[in-house]
């Protein structure tokens, strides 16, 4: 370790680390490690020293006091190359990815999208609505809506071809294929599983392409409809990774936290009749819900961020890397370190929460009853890389689950046993724990080639696909 490197369990020259990880939830190791070490440690993944941190104290040091230092994103990975190194969510910290940042915030809020132009997409896409397995097509289309101007139909076979890409790229990135990927440079051209991610981002490209030339053929200058006309107004060129990040990052996350919001709400119906009462006693006759009703509905805004916290959608959020040389609780952290901020440690911290492990939403209410967001509440992150769809999806959140929860009683069918409330991810039923414990395990494995042959080979594989 480099001097006065944050500390951690010794590692093996070759391995690091990662035999320390259980491969099936090294969640749990990460704590042992923390109890052990304290709230910043280091691992070695391979022979990449990593630092993970624990706890709003730490996290929001890296996060928001020392925002820029840590606000660099790891490369090389598969979905670097996926995405070309372009795109937003992926990109390292520098002059680019502030431009594509800053633009995108603006166009989202100021060029005439603002609130009300939001607000009728998502009210729009609340009439098609049934909670079936449709939620991923909503939200998908809110954000297409915003971006191209376009919604579809259910059925619709683009939408189908959209939602199947993005979840296909979204399961194979985690698999033992991006493994082999990441840690095999050599057999990255031949045609297996992994090149279907690169195919469907091809097909994505030319859908999206096709867009932008309808858009340039029908746009008036200075007249935006949508993101791309915004795009077409101020720069001319429309850059198709970052349309593809934001449709992206817009549709799975939404979807997850109202599929885990449907379930909670269905299991625990005292708080849902709250909600349903407090829904009621606001909106009386009112046709529909408008955002900014959420200031009268204290309980319901609260619900939805217990639930959100409880979804935790995106447990060690999406890595970050040092920009340079700096300092962390005391600890000095040289520049390129991966740095993983689990996010979960802050949303159950103890110290932070009255009961972390539990459906509570007076976690947002202060003893007035007023709504109010603990500092704790990093679902969406923090800092120059905070979650750049935060307003869209609170809004989306509050629009849809008022909607639902007006038409709807939600009931857990007591024959089906006990639900199974661990987060969801990817529509399926595998768990974001999982999905990241996979994340974990990949980055992990990108840096030790024969660990993952030793795996894939004496793995039972199908239990391993099972597994992601
Ligand atoms: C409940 C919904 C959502 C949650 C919980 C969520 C959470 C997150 C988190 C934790 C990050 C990582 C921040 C970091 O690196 O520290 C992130 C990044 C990002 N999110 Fe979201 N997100 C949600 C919805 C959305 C939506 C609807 C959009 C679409 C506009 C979006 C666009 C992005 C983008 C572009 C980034 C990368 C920002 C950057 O790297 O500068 N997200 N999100």
């Amino acid at each position: 370790r480099p001097k006065n490197f944050p500390p951690g369990p010794a590692a093996l020259a070759l391995f690091g680390n990662v035999l320390q990880l259980s491969m099936k939830n090294p969640l749990e190791d990460l704590d042992r490690l923390a109890r052990r070490y304290g709230d910043v440690f280091s691992l070695y993944i391979g022979r990449k020293p990593a630092v993970v941190l624990y706890g709003l104290r730490a996290v929001k040091e890296a996060l928001v006091v020392r925002g820029v230092d840590f606000a660099g994103r790891p490369q090389g990975l598969m979905l670097n190359h996926v995405t070309e190194n372009k795109g937003l969510i992926m990109a390292n910290y520098g002059s680019v990815w502030k431009e594509h940042r800053r633009f995108a915030l603006m166009s989202l809020k100021n060029f005439g999208l603002g609130r009300q132009f939001m607000e009728e997409r998502i009210l729009q896409e609340t009439k098609h609505i049934y909670p079936q397995p449709v939620i991923h097509s909503a939200a998908s289309n809110i954000i297409s809506s915003i971006l191209f101007g376009t919604r579809y139909e259910y059925d619709d076979e683009v939408l189908a071809f959209i939602i199947n890409s993005f979840k296909e790229n979204a399961r194979k990135a985690n698999s033992a294929w991006a493994v082999i990927y990441d840690s095999f440079p050599f057999l990255r051209h031949l045609p297996l599983p992994f090149r279907k991610v690169f195919e469907n981002y091809e097909a994505l490209k030319s859908h999206t392409r096709r867009i932008i030339a309808d858009h340039k053929k029908s746009r008036t200058s200075g007249e935006p409809r949508d993101i791309i006309d915004c795009y077409l107004d101020e720069m001319e060129k429309v850059t198709l990774m970052f349309l593809l990040d934001l449709h992206f990052a817009g549709t799975d996350t939404t979807s997850n936290t109202v599929l885990t919001a449907l379930l909670y709400l269905a299991v625990y119906r005292d708080i849902q009749a709250l909600c349903q009462q407090e829904i009621d006693a606001v909106l009386q006759d009112k046709e529909q819900v408008s955002f900014e009703d959420r200031q009268q509905m204290p309980f319901v805004q609260a619900t939805i961020h217990e639930l959100q916290r409880l979804a935790n959608i995106a447990p060690l959020g999406v890595f970050h890397s040092t920009t340079r040389n700096t300092q962390l609780m005391g600890y000095d952290v040289p520049e390129g370190t991966l740095v993983i901020t689990n996010l979960t440690s802050v949303l159950f911290e103890r110290s932070q929460w009255a009961q972390p492990n539990h459906f509570n939403p007076s976690h947002f209410l202060n003893q007035r009853g007023e709504f109010m967001k603990p500092e704790a509440f990093l679902a969406f992150s923090a800092g120059p890389r905070v979650c750049l769809g935060e307003a869209l999806a609170r809004m989306e959140l509050f629009l849809i689950l008022v909607t639902l929860l007006r038409r709807f009683h939600l009931a857990w069918p007591e024959a089906c046993g006990g639900p199974d409330l661990r987060p969801v991810f990817g529509g399926d039923t595998g768990s974001q724990i999982r999905l990241n414990s996979t994340g974990i395990m990949i980055t992990v494995l990108l840096y030790f080639p024969s660990l993952t042959m030793l795996m894939l080979f004496l793995c039972d594989y199908c239990t391993y696909e099972h597994y992601i």
